[in-house]
Parts: C-alpha cells; sequence; structure tokens
C-alpha cells in the first residue's frame, strides 16, 4: 500500500495555529465510596456496585435512590444516563424489594432494549429470571405486545420503505391520480397528520393538488385495511386506542408501577402519550435524556416533550447529570464546544470524569478515497499496537459515504461488520440497476444482472425473467434480453424500449465508466434522480441522487466499463468470504455505521467520515427552502415561515456531529475530505465554530 502523506493535525484547516485546544474540565471525584458509608441501610447495593467498577457521583446516586414521583434525569452525552436506568432497577429490586413484574422499561431500538436487559442481569442482587420478568422493550414492541394480548392483531406489519412507496405509485396509477408528490413527501405527510391524531381523510382538500392527493392516501391507507397490514404509526395508534379501554388501562397501570423512559427526547406524541396515560394515576415515571441528541425529529421526535416535562407533571424532580465518564477532557471539550452554537436546547456545562488524554486529531484528504487510505494505513498501526478492531467505529453521516472506507477495508482484509445496507456499495439497491447495465454491457448473458434492467422497462421482473428463461430453453440468444421483444404480452412502446435498450447496452461499453453512468442516469433512470433535475426537493430524491453521484465519483479511476464491473464483483465476492471467515473464525470486526445507528454506543476509538460542508451539515439542511417530505413530516405546507425548518435543520445536524464525537472514549480522529463530489468543500463548520468559542 502506498504512503499517504497526509499529516494529521491537532486543530481543523481554517483554525489559526494559536488557538486553544478545546477542552472540557475535570470533574471532582467524589463517588459512592465516600457518599454512602457502610452505616447507610443501602450500601450493600452500592459496594456491590463498586465492585463492578461503578462508582456512581452524587446525582447518580439521587437519581438511583429515588422512589416514588415523576423524576426528570437531563444529562450529556456519556454522564450515565444508561447505568442510572440500570442502576435504579436493580436498586428498585433489591432495596426496595419491587416485584420485577412491575417495572416497564422503554426505550428506542431493538439493540438498546437487549443491551439494558443483560445490564440489568449483571447488577448486584439481580439474577438472570428475574430480568426476564422485567418489560424492557422498544415503544413499537410494547404496543404489539398489548395489541397482541389484549386486543385484536390479525395483520401483518407493513414497515420496508420500498414497498410502501411501490404501492403508493401503483395506487397512484390504479386511482388515475394528477398528484406529482413524491412518495417519500406522501407518506411523511400521512405520518404527520396520524401522529397528530387525525385521519388521512383529515388532510387539507382546498386545491386540487390537496384533493388529489388526499384521495390518494386514504386510497393507501384502504389497501392496508384489504390488504391486512399495517405500519409501525398503525402500531402506535392501535395501543393509544386499546389504551381508551379504561378497564384495561387501570389493570396495566395497577401492573406496570415504575416506568422508565430512556432516551426521552426522541418520543414523539403517540410514544409520550403511551407512557403518560400508564403513568397517570401513580405519576412514578422516571424520564431520562438529552435535548443535545434529538437526531430523529423527522419521525416526529419532539424537543418540547423533555423541555415541558416539569409543566406536565408538577412537583418532578430534576436531576442533571454532568460529569462525563466516557471521553478524555479533551474529546468532550469539542462536543460541549460545539453544540454550544445550537440556539434551541438547556445550557449545560459538562465535566470530564476521566482525566487527561490524547486530543481529536484532524485530516484534511482531498477526496474519500485518500481519506480511506489515510485510515486504514492508521489502522494498521493500531492492529499492530494490539488494539482491537471491536473496538473501533467508523461513523458516517449518509450511507454513500462508506463507499470508500468499505472497498479500502475488503481490499486490505481488515474484518468489519456494517450496520444497515448492502454490504458493498455496488450492491446497494439504488445503484444495482445502473451496475447491473454495466454488467450486461460487459456481458449481455449475465443472468443474475437482467432484473435490474427489466424493472425500469415498467414490466414485471419476476414475470419477465420467467418468459426470458423459458424462451432460452428453447433458443439461447447472444441477447437473451431480445426475448422480450417478441411477447405478445408486451405492449408495443415496450417492445420498442427493449429494441433501443440492447443498442444502448452496446454504445454503452464503448464508454469510459463515469459517461456510461451519466447516460444511464440521462436516459433511464427516474428523472429526478439526474444530476440536473431541479424540482422541489425531498431528502429521498437528495439520497438518490447523492448515491449516484458517489458512484460517478467512484467511477473516474477505471478506465473500461469491464475493470469496473470486474472491480465491482471482486468486491461482492471478497465480501461473502469475509462474511463467512468472520461466522467461522469468530474475529472482531471494525464497526462501521451512520451516526443515528451509533446513538447510545460508546467506542475506543471513532473515525468520524466526511466532517466538511454539505456532507456534515447536510447539504439538505443548508438550502434555501427546507425539503418537501420535511415540511411534510412537520405539518407545514408552501414557504419556510421565516427560515425556521433550515435553522431547525441546522441544528439537527449539529446534533448529530455532537453525538458522532461523544461517542468516543480514547481516541478519536475527525476527517473533512476537500473535494466531495466533483465540489471544493471546506471542513464543517462545526468544527471551526468549536475552535471559535462562544
Ligand atoms: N459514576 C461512574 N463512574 C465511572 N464510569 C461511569 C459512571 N457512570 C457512567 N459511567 C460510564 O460512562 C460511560 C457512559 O455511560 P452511559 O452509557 O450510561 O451514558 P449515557 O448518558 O447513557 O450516554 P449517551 O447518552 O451519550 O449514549 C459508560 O462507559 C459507563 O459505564
Amino acid at each position: 500500500m502506498k504512503d499517504t502523506m497526509m499529516k494529521d493535525s491537532l486543530r481543523p484547516q481554517g483554525v489559526t495555529l494559536h488557538t486553544t485546544l478545546p477542552a472540557a474540565a475535570v470533574a471532582p471525584s467524589d463517588t459512592s465510596v465516600t457518599l454512602v458509608p457502610d452505616s447507610m441501610e443501602d450500601s450493600f447495593f452500592f459496594r456491590a456496585l463498586e465492585k463492578q467498577g461503578i462508582l456512581l457521583n452524587a446525582p447518580q446516586i439521587e437519581a438511583v435512590r429515588h422512589g416514588e414521583g415523576p423524576l426528570l434525569t437531563l444529562a450529556g452525552a456519556g454522564c450515565g444516563k444508561t447505568t442510572v436506568l440500570t442502576a435504579r432497577t436493580g436498586y428498585l429490586l433489591s432495596v426496595r424489594q419491587v416485584d420485577p413484574k412491575q417495572i416497564l422499561l422503554v426505550t428506542f431500538t431493538t439493540k438498546a432494549a437487549g443491551e439494558m436487559k443483560s445490564r440489568i442481569a449483571a447488577l448486584p442482587g439481580v439474577n438472570a429470571r428475574t430480568a426476564k420478568a422485567i418489560e424492557a422493550r422498544t415503544f413499537h414492541s410494547f404496543g404489539l405486545l398489548l395489541l397482541r394480548r389484549y386486543g385484536q392483531l390479525t395483520e401483518d406489519i407493513f414497515g420496508d420503505t420500498r414497498a410502501q412507496h411501490g404501492v403508493i405509485q401503483r395506487l397512484r396509477r390504479e386511482i388515475n391520480s394528477t398528484s406529482t408528490t413524491p412518495p417519500e413527501t406522501l407518506l411523511a405527510m400521512l405520518s404527520a397528520i396520524k401522529l397528530e391524531g387525525k385521519t388521512a381523510e383529515d388532510l387539507p382538500k382546498d386545491t386540487p393538488e390537496e384533493r388529489d392527493r388526499c384521495a390518494l392516501l386514504c386510497r393507501y391507507e384502504e389497501w392496508k385495511r384489504n390488504y391486512n397490514r399495517i405500519d409501525f404509526d398503525d402500531i402506535l395508534l392501535r395501543t393509544e386506542q386499546l389504551l381508551e379501554n379504561e378497564g384495561l388501562l387501570a389493570t396495566l397501570q395497577q401492573r406496570f408501577q415504575y416506568i422508565m423512559v430512556d432516551e426521552f427526547q426522541d418520543t414523539n406524541r403517540l410514544q409520550y402519550g403511551m407512557v403518560d396515560k400508564l403513568a397517570q394515576q401513580h405519576r412514578n415515571l422516571m424520564v431520562v435524556g438529552d435535548d443535545d441528541q434529538t437526531i430523529y425529529s423527522f419521525n416526529g421526535a419532539r424537543q418540547e416533550y423533555i423541555l415541558d416535562f416539569p409543566k406536565r407533571y408538577p412537583g418532578t424532580r430534576i436531576i442533571a447529570l454532568d460529569i462525563n465518564y466516557r471521553s478524555h477532557p479533551q474529546i468532550l471539550g469539542l462536543g460541549v464546544k460545539l453544540i454550544a452554537h445550537n440556539e434551541a436546547r438547556h445550557a449545560k456545562t459538562l465535566q470530564a470524569g476521566a482525566s487527561e488524554g490524547q486530543s481529536p486529531r484532524y485530516l484534511r484528504p482531498a477526496h474519500a478515497d485518500e481519506e480511506a487510505d489515510w485510515i486504514v494505513q492508521r489502522l494498521r498501526q493500531q492492529q499492530d499496537d494490539g488494539y482491537a478492531l471491536g473496538d473501533i467505529a467508523i461513523l458516517h453521516r449518509t450511507v454513500s459515504g462508506t463507499r470508500a472506507i468499505a472497498e479500502r477495508l475488503l481490499m486490505e482484509d481488515i474484518p468489519f461488520i456494517q450496520y444497515g445496507e448492502a454490504p458493498v456499495f455496488y450492491d446497494h439497491s439504488l445503484i444495482r440497476p445502473v451496475m447491473d447495465h454495466l454488467r450486461l454491457a460487459v456481458n449481455p448473458r449475465r443472468m443474475e444482472a437482467l432484473p435490474g434492467v427489466i424493472g425500469p422497462l415498467y414490466i414485471s421482473r419476476d414475470v419477465g425473467m420467467d418468459y426470458i428463461m423459458s424462451q432460452e430453453q428453447k433458443q439461447a440468444k447472444k441477447y437473451p434480453l431480445i426475448h422480450l421483444y417478441h411477447w405478445e404480452r408486451l405492449q408495443t412502446f415496450q417492445r420498442q424500449q427493449v429494441k433501443e435498450r440492447i443498442v444502448f447496452l452496446k454504445k454503452l461499453r464503448e464508454l469510459k465508466p463515469l459517461y456510461a453512468i451519466r447516460e444511464i442516469r440521462r436516459v433511464f433512470y427516474d428523472k429526478f434522480a439526474s444530476a440536473d433535475f431541479s424540482g422541489p426537493a425531498t431528502r429521498h430524491k437528495d439520497t438518490i441522487r447523492e448515491t449516484l453521484d458517489e458512484l460517478e465519483s467512484a467511477a473516474g479511476k477505471f478506465a473500461t466499463v469491464e475493470e469496473m464491473v470486474t472491480f465491482a464483483d471482486e468486491l461482492t465476492i471478497k465480501r461473502e468470504q469475509m462474511i463467512e471467515l468472520m461466522k467461522q473464525a469468530d474475529p472482531q470486526g471494525i464497526h462501521l455505521m451512520t451516526v443515528h445507528r451509533a446513538k447510545g454506543l460508546e467506542f475506543p476509538c471513532v473515525y468520524l467520515l466526511g466532517a466538511s460542508e454539505g456532507i456534515l451539515p447536510h447539504k439538505a439542511a443548508l438550502q434555501d427552502e427546507a425539503p418537501e417530505d420535511v415540511k411534510a413530516g412537520q405539518g407545514v405546507s408552501g414557504p419556510d415561515p421565516d427560515g425556521k425548518l433550515m435553522q431547525a435543520a441546522l441544528e439537527e445536524e449539529r446534533r448529530i456531529a455532537y453525538v458522532a464525537v461523544t461517542r468516543a472514549k480514547h481516541e478519536l480522529y475527525v476527517s473533512s475530505p476537500a473535494m466531495h463530489h466533483g465540489k471544493t468543500v471546506p471542513p464543517s463548520r462545526f468544527l471551526v465554530e468549536a475552535f471559535r468559542g462562544k
């Protein structure tokens, strides 16, 4: 591997050399060891925790000891919210002798709910059976549990976004809808109105376009009913209705005497409503959260719920946790200074529990490929130094941001675990149809690539493939696609398209890959995905465009289409081999994930990729006008009033950056590529601002 000359530095580009490095103050170190003497009745619990290395500080102890009544635990990143929540559960069980069946713990992801359970099981005085008796669930899974146990749930869950979009498009044709609103905007509108407690029929109907949208979404809701499907919003709505049964509600209130909610800053109206109802009588509701970590507002999360909790629950005890035990003062300092630039937040002064450590390092690679080269080189050194790969996370803002790094990791045989999307960029669902065109251009008989070309012809993939394969049995063709031309089921225009497609595939082969991709985008890809599209933006369109732009960036390094296809195929094989190897030998892998997925997690070493303007903050937050689906999700139509949505979008991006840097314990590398999709981009404003102070 070539030795990259790029050097990391102590300040991002644009910050002068004499600027002081951000660093948080180091906290005093009073802990349960001195705060809870042996003479106290509950000291046995704290002694046992201490043996496990959990030395709680004064406000943490206060929260753990909290008995009855509402409690709001507000805390900064890494200040022990989850630790306190699990320790309080342990305290209720072993000191207050509460029946585990009376405890309900709610959080946002299945992973977090599982982790909470295992952390509780490891606490003093808690055995596996007790831990199992506690309900620790996500809101949706708790809703489903209630619906299955006390309601009538016969439907299947319909949660796949692509499938939802497909149904919307089909229904649009079916009812001859003239609405041009993209599916993602329609679904965001539907979700927003349902979260308000209304239905599709309540959507505005003042203009022909609005009436059309309303008709389409009502038809969509009807389709779900007819096909026995419910989506995630429906689960919460149905639970809300179920809880209107006063007898049942009283039973559940009696059953769940202690309710605790983690990541409370991310609750939406229905989720909040669920726990609020259950806690109405006893008011034993403990919520923990950090308003600086609200990064799911597109799902209806509202910071106001955490900010206004004491108004809803008068007499709320408020405990602030302000000592961060996760990160070194230098890493925490960056997070603290960065987030201070947000307006909509509770001001906090976080201190570091850990002593001095290494300052974050900043990189300014020319582009994502150089960024990946540098990181891989550094990873090699870390491996030599005995670093476990499982202790390292590579975080990125968007899914397309992993293309270069995943490629390098695969080429260098460095094991990694990728969360969410297809492991190889070229196999990504949005990219696949383009790659399949290239594959067929190189080898027209690549049968597995044919479906990717059939879909955009408006022919059912499965039926089309069955037809081609049956005809191939009779007579194999150099271009198997040609069979469709002779298929009597197709209309004349479709047959014509088949012919044109074959001519097109032949032409592609002769082009440089970059131009071949541009041609595919120009000619075939949905018009909103092309680079020059200028209609209303939505996040979904942005993602498609961004992903295809990334493919163009990747294509620049290949001389021929064949070379690019061979490389992509090689990566797929390598990834399969790596997954197989990891299954057999169980070697630890680096965690490669979006910042959203890293929420609530921590790693000794974090690499944050793409900390440049347009990536983080994402360019969707830098436009003059908020994307259509974001507006719809916030229940806003027409122009963004006073640019408030854009301001809110930018603050959410800053929170994403804050969540990213505060995942790191000991080492943090922040990289700001200078070029992104052919444009020069400065380092993220969030970094530069952090050095300026506020
Ligand atoms: N009193 C303490 N003494 C030592 N370590 C602690 C203490 N409290 C928490 N920790 C450790 O600090 C780290 C962060 O704690 P935890 O994950 O509970 O924080 P959090 O507030 O939920 O974080 P975030 O919201 O950023 O995900 C963990 O490694 C935890 O074990």
